[in-house]
């Protein structure tokens, strides 16, 4: 018998097995867990488990029904992540959809010994990719961001030089990931001023969203469960790539020194909003246990995408 959360899922997800995937991108699902005054986590970015029971293994079934995870850098750090099922009912016949965990993360500072590489080298999880910007990718970095021992120095031009030891350090932590397990996949970075902006007004280099969803089709990935955190949610629905959002609403107040993630998009029309943005409608909605599940789906123009 299908459990409540998995008959929940495959119905608001039934759309995508009528069609098949476009071969430009997967299909994306952004799925996370927020307070009632939409935060993610706690002051300074301190992990809180939100979703209770039930919803954390509706959040379960909705891995296993995709091909892969994906996470900021910040999140893989602060939290270790998993990214499994493990919360799932006594394991089936056919074992279930184990998705392959990806993380977003610019300049390779992904410990090795993290949780993913483990389960990874233990036979417990799909081996981690990483995606970083490409070597030779000279977009400055913003102020403070820097992992390596180097700074970048400006020239005449106003073009940011690197010195050879910044690109040294980096290889050797690509090594160290290999190493653990990683496969290491290179994209290009944008700037980004509105979205992620810093205070000082400088523009932060980000991984590319399009080119890393690009990459992902190619190597065959059909569909992408984004769960965060909070500058990895801000990012997707910046970009009209994301299919579905599917919120835990968990009935608690963080307060204001938690983190949110200011969605850059909006439900209703908006005035000046432009007619191609991308907006998101209530599709469905489930209590699981104390929480609230709320299924929102993509709409250009008033169509469904
Ligand atoms: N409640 C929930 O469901 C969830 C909560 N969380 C919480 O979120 C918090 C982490 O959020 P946050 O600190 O914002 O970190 P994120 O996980 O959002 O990672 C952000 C980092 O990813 C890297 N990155 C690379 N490309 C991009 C891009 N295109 N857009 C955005 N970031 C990019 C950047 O680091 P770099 O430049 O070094 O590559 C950036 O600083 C944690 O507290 C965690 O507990 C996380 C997931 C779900
Ligand atoms: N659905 C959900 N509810 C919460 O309350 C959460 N804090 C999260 N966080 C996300 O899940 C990751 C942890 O996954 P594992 O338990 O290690 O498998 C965490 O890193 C966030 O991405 N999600």
């Amino acid at each position: 018998m299908e459990d409540p959360a998995q008959a929940f899922l495959l119905d608001v997800l039934k759309h995508r097995s009528a069609s098949p995937c476009p071969d430009t991108q997967p299909y994306v699902t952004l799925s996370f867990a927020q307070s009632l005054d939409a935060k993610i986590a706690g002051a300074h970015g301190r992990q809180l488990i939100l979703s209770g029971k039930e919803s954390m293994i509706m959040t379960h079934w909705l891995r296993t029904m995709h091909d892969a995870i994906l996470v900021g850098i910040g999140t893989a750090l602060n939290d270790d992540p998993q990214l499994n099922v493990r919360y799932l009912p006594h394991p089936p016949e056919t074992p279930y959809n184990l998705p392959r965990p990806i993380i977003l993360d610019t300049d390779l500072r992904l410990s090795p010994t993290c949780k993913l590489l483990q389960n990874y080298q233990n036979g417990k999880g799909r081996r981690p990719w990483v995606i970083c910007a490409a070597s030779d990718d000279a977009t400055p970095k913003p102020k403070g961001t820097s992992a390596s021992t180097t700074t970048a120095e400006t020239t005449s031009t106003g073009h940011h030089q690197y010195h050879p030891s910044e690109d040294i350090d980096k290889l050797l932590r690509k090594r160290s990931l290999e190493e653990a397990g990683a496969r290491i996949i290179q994209v290009p970075t944008s700037q980004r001023r509105n979205v992620q902006g810093h205070a000082d007004g400088t523009a932060s280099r980000h991984l590319s969203i399009p080119e890393i969803l690009t990459v992902l089709r190619d190597l065959g990935v059909r569909s992408l469960m984004v769960e965060g955190g909070a500058q990895i949610i801000r990012s997707f629905l910046a970009e009209p790539v994301v299919d579905v959002v599917i919120i835990t609403v968990a009935p608690v107040l963080v307060g204001k020194d938690g983190t949110g993630y200011e969605s850059p998009v909006v439900s209703l029309p908006a005035e000046g909003a432009s007619p191609s943005q991308r907006r998101f409608v209530q599709k469905a909605t489930r209590v699981f246990g104390k929480d609230a599940v709320v299924v929102l789906e993509a709409v250009t123009g008033g169509q469904s995408v």
